[in-house]
């Protein structure tokens, strides 16, 4: 059985009294161990899926449809009593580096200590071993751990985060956009720290980015999210050299080979559809270089090709008419 099984994920927001759907049918599975990344471009529903999952949404954000199946129990059906003892030590989350998720007023011992004793423990000597054990985990000198967030630069903050996560060794972590406020040196060394984290730990995460190189690096499996929807969910091996879906396709060209001679950045034409206004066909049609007119009618089934799974009438289409 796998460690989580998501099916048929739907979340609504209710703005300014029209509702729409900010995730529309989302369905994947995730072994223990295993890290799956979700790129897409901004606004396409990453981090709702996200919050959803580690049920953090807030108002006017609901699950609106769906099963989110972990260690046995539906998350989408928990109350906040039955959810508390699960967060930290089940799962936890990796807020995105802007959102700061430390508490300012407390140093950073006093909040690894609030989430150990949140959870049983209460021997200050181990607590203060296992908060040195977690920083060094993370490349922070443990001198650090009696200073206050203000005091950390904003990679120490996020590396102190990602120890946070870690510190009751949760089976799962959502980490959504771990780095990306971060400058690209910093960032680069807390990737090179994540892969190796994930060498030695027996956590599964769900790695959210809209940066598809990042992804690629740490993940084992792609999940490719428009407009609410998976596109195509393949396994990071084999997704550069054969994408299935024209979406796909277009994210790689936005994605330069640094080996390459010359590197050509290509934006991918028009923006996502308005969610409150979903399409009747494929959301991608009006902007897919394949596009047939099927395409503009029919929403395509999200259905098993080979080992990957795909949303296109047309998967791995190599050309087409307009
Ligand atoms: N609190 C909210 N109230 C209403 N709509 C929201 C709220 N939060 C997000 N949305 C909408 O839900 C959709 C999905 O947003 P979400 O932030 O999940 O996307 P994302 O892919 O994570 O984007 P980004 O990479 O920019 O964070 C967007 O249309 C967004 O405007």
């Amino acid at each position: 059985m796998p460690l989580l099984e998501v099916s048929q994920l739907q979340v609504e927001y209710a703005s300014q009294g029209v509702p729409f759907q900010a995730v529309r049918g989302v369905s994947f599975t995730l072994e223990d161990g295993e890290f799956i990344g979700i790129v897409g471009e901004s606004g396409c529903g990453k981090s709702t899926l996200g919050f959803a999952i580690t049920r953090l949404l807030r108002d006017p954000g609901h699950i609106s449809g769906g099963r989110v199946l972990f260690m046995d129990k539906d998350l989408a059906q928990l109350d906040d009593a039955a959810l508390q003892p699960m967060r930290w030590a089940d799962f936890s989350i990796v807020m995105q580096s802007g959102m700061n998720a430390l508490n300012p007023v407390l140093t950073i011992r006093r909040q690894f200590e609030d989430a150990f004793q949140a959870h049983g423990f209460r021997n200050k000597r181990e607590m203060a071993e296992r908060i040195r054990t977690l920083l060094r985990m993370v490349k922070i000198d443990p001198q650090f751990a009696d200073r206050y967030p203000h005091e950390l630069s904003g990679g120490m903050k996020q590396r102190v985060s990602i120890a946070l996560a870690m510190a009751l060794s949760p089976k799962l972590i959502v980490m959504d956009e771990p780095t990306t406020a971060l400058d690209v040196v910093v960032q680069r060394s807390i990737i090179q720290n994540l892969k190796q984290l994930r060498r030695e730990k027996t956590f599964s995460a769900i790695f959210i980015s809209h940066d598809l190189g990042t992804v690629l690096e740490l993940a084992d499996k792609v999940a490719v999210m428009y407009a609410g929807q998976f596109m195509e969910i393949q396994s990071a091996r084999s997704i550069l050299e054969h994408p299935l879906h024209p979406y796909t396709k277009a994210l790689l060209k936005c994605f330069p080979d640094p080996m390459a001679e010359h590197i050509e950045i290509a934006g991918i034409p028009g923006s996502p559809p308005d969610m409150k206004r979903p399409p009747k066909g494929c959301p991608f049609a009006p902007r897919c270089e394949f596009v047939q007119d099927r395409c503009r009618d029919e929403m395509p089934e999200y259905r098993r090709v080979g080992d990957s799974y795909v949303a296109c009438h047309f998967p791995g289409v190599e050309g087409g008419s307009k």
